[in-house]
């Protein structure tokens, strides 16, 4: 029998505890690095060091994600850890947003039930990652996970790190819809977006088909008589108006604090019928993360060759120990691939960053060029005028001193 595999047994591999302390000391260094790159602009520097931020974040939960995955490794794999499944009656949401604009009170409407913990808490009340299930009139089964803030800046790696391990863990079959929720009772902030776009940057593009935009406080706009078409008229940043175009205008107000059941029922199926559409969109196919897929398809390979050296009779214990050694090999092979890509993407996404800022900061010089220059062609064009009218005043003047001659004449 082939016991679970544990760190000691990946000994000469890529060990992911190394990179994750390399990667913590690094990043340190590459951010020193990268401040210095912008030192001409100070919003460049905020915005830089809100992306550095949380790129640091993300690829330190990642690694470490990775890296639960790997200690846990052996015993994901005697459990039922499957490659997600594309069932059409199940439907996993997840619902990310600010503390506090009202993702566990839209997961209570979504559920029709009471389920997650919602009240009104400058801290926040979720403190974990939670998923509840509904099972619909029709045997639709909705998975709804609610989390913390986890882009809130107050929260620290290790706990974003654990919670996204978690929430990826709850969502064994993979993501339908990212519910990316915002309140109508609060202005879109500039975290908002940073958040936002760091999900896309290191999760690639493609998080954005999978999100659907939910703006809670319905009754607020009900109470000044306005539609969400109103309040996107008037409050509707140009960060906001690009998430709403990524995500193909998918957006639904919520009001979770109604009475009317007619209401309650509509908004559901009204966000349902949105959740529906991104799953026809993406042929059915749940976000799941590819390193996730990765490790999960590298664990089902395991176990199937496992299965395959236990049901091979008539082997003896050399033999079986080579296969065991090959087994591990290429378990080692999977590990190595990873770590490959985590640096990859790592790099890529700095420099994406790093080519955004350079634009954006070539930009701002061509801007200031342009300034300077319109600057300069007024100066020129200020100091002809007062040539020209200092000349006009000196003809006047000397105009009226020969009338003033003649008349005396
Ligand atoms: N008026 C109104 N209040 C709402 C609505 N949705 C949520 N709230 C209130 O907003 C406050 C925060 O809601 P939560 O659901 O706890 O927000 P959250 O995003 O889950 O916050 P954390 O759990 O702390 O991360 C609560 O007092 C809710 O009652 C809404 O549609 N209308």
């Amino acid at each position: 029998m082939i016991g679970p595999l544990t760190n000691s047994s990946l000994s000469g591999c890529v060990s992911f505890r190394e990179l994750l302390l390399h990667y913590q000391v690094s990043s340190l260094f590459k951010y020193k690095k990268r401040s210095r790159f912008v030192s001409g602009s100070r919003l460049s520097q905020a915005l830089l060091k809100v992306y550095a931020d949380i790129v640091h974040r993300v690829t330190y939960l990642l690694l470490l994600q990775i890296n639960y995955l790997i200690t846990m490794g052996g015993s994901m794999i005697d459990d039922d850890w499957e490659l997600a499944s594309s069932s059409s009656e199940v439907r996993t949401v997840v619902l990310v947003g600010r503390t506090g604009n009202g993702k566990s009170a839209t997961g209570n409407s979504i559920l029709r039930r009471k389920a997650f913990k919602s009240k009104t808490s400058s801290s926040g009340v979720t403190s974990t990652c939670e998923m509840q299930r509904t099972v619909l009139k029709d045997g639709q089964v909705v998975n709804v996970i609610d989390t913390p803030g986890l882009f809130d800046f107050s929260a620290g790696s290790d706990f974003i790190g654990k919670e996204i391990v978690k929430c990826m863990d709850l969502a064994k079959d993979g993501i339908h819809a990212v519910l990316v929720v915002f309140s109508v009772r609060t202005r879109f902030s500039k975290e908002e977006e940073a958040a936002i776009q760091s999900l896309q940057t290191f999760f690639g593009e493609k998080i954005s088909d999978y999100m659907v935009v939910i703006f809670t406080g319905g009754d607020d706009l009900e109470d000044n008589d306005e539609t969400l078409q109103d309040y996107l008229g008037r409050e509707c940043p140009e960060p906001l108006k690009e998430i709403l175009h990524l995500c193909k205008n998918r957006v639904v107000l919520f009001d979770n604090k109604t009475k009317d059941e007619k209401k309650q029922v509509e908004q559901v199926h009204q966000l349902l019928s949105l959740v529906d559409m991104v799953v026809a969109e993406n042929g059915g196919q749940p976000y799941s993360d590819e390193f996730l897929a990765e490790l999960k398809q590298g664990a089902m390979k395991l176990r199937n060759k496992r299965e395959e050296v236990e049901s091979l009779k008539g082997y003896t214990k050399q033999e079986i120990l080579g296969l065991k050694e090959q087994i591990y090999r290429s378990y080692e092979d999977q590990l190595r691939r990873i770590t490959e890509m985590v640096e990859l993407k790592l790099r890529e996404t700095t420099q994406r960053l790093e080519k955004k800022l350079a634009e954006e900061q070539a930009a701002r010089l061509k801007a200031e060029q342009i300034a300077q220059a319109a600057q300069l062609k007024s100066n020129d064009e200020i100091r002809q005028l007062r040539e020209s009218l200092e000349r006009a005043q000196r003809e006047t003047e000397e105009l009226r001193r020969k009338s003033e001659r003649c008349t005396i004449l």
